[in-house]
């Protein structure tokens, strides 16, 4: 996809397209829209993120907050975004066993009850043993800085999500 394309798109399919780059957060792509023309990609994504590092703390919370729990019930359940469903198969989540299902959701329920959001990362960077070990090692931040690692967080998913769009419309042209 280059960025004639994407600066020709009216807001319902940028929406539809981009809104899910921030996971849950479409009204970040719908915010952004009017900011067009974006000189490239990576333009696009400085308007994303400059749009959550402008967010007071409760915003980038509640962005947090719209993030599925690693291995959590949604993955159980089926109700996980498409993206979402991709990133937890590929590091493994998918294939726990009991055990390490139980040991995530409680590493999991410490971390929301310290932090007040869930834990956040990049799964496609990681793999099962690490997201464990990030999560152990994550308890133990201050919440500020916390919050810090895990907006960072939130902007590697979205810079993969971007460079998926754009890859996948690359190879069929
Ligand atoms: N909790 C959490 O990190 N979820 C996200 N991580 C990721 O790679 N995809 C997600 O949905």
């Amino acid at each position: 996809m280059d960025i004639e394309k994407v600066n020709s798109m009216d807001f319902g399919e940028f929406v539809d397209v981009f809104g899910n780059v921030i996971e849950r957060c479409p009204l970040i792509a719908a915010a952004v829209w009017s900011q067009r023309p974006f000189s490239d990609l990576e333009d696009l994504e400085k308007h994303l993120f400059a749009f959550i590092d402008a967010l007071p703390q409760s915003g980038q919370e509640g962005i947090l907050r719209c993030h599925p729990d690693l291995a959590g019930r949604e993955l159980q359940r089926g109700t996980l975004s498409a993206e979402s469903q991709r990133e937890q198969r590929g590091a493994g989540l998918t294939s726990l066993d009991a055990d390490e299902r139980l040991r995530l959701a409680e590493f999991n329920a410490q971390y929301r009850a310290r932090f007040g959001f869930p834990f956040v990362l990049a799964a496609r960077l990681s793999d099962r043993a690490a997201v464990q070990r990030e999560l152990a090692a994550r308890l133990d931040c201050p919440p500020a800085q916390e919050l810090r690692t895990a907006l960072g967080e939130v902007k590697k998913i979205g810079h993969l999500r971007l460079a998926d769009l754009l890859g996948a419309d690359q190879a069929r042209a």
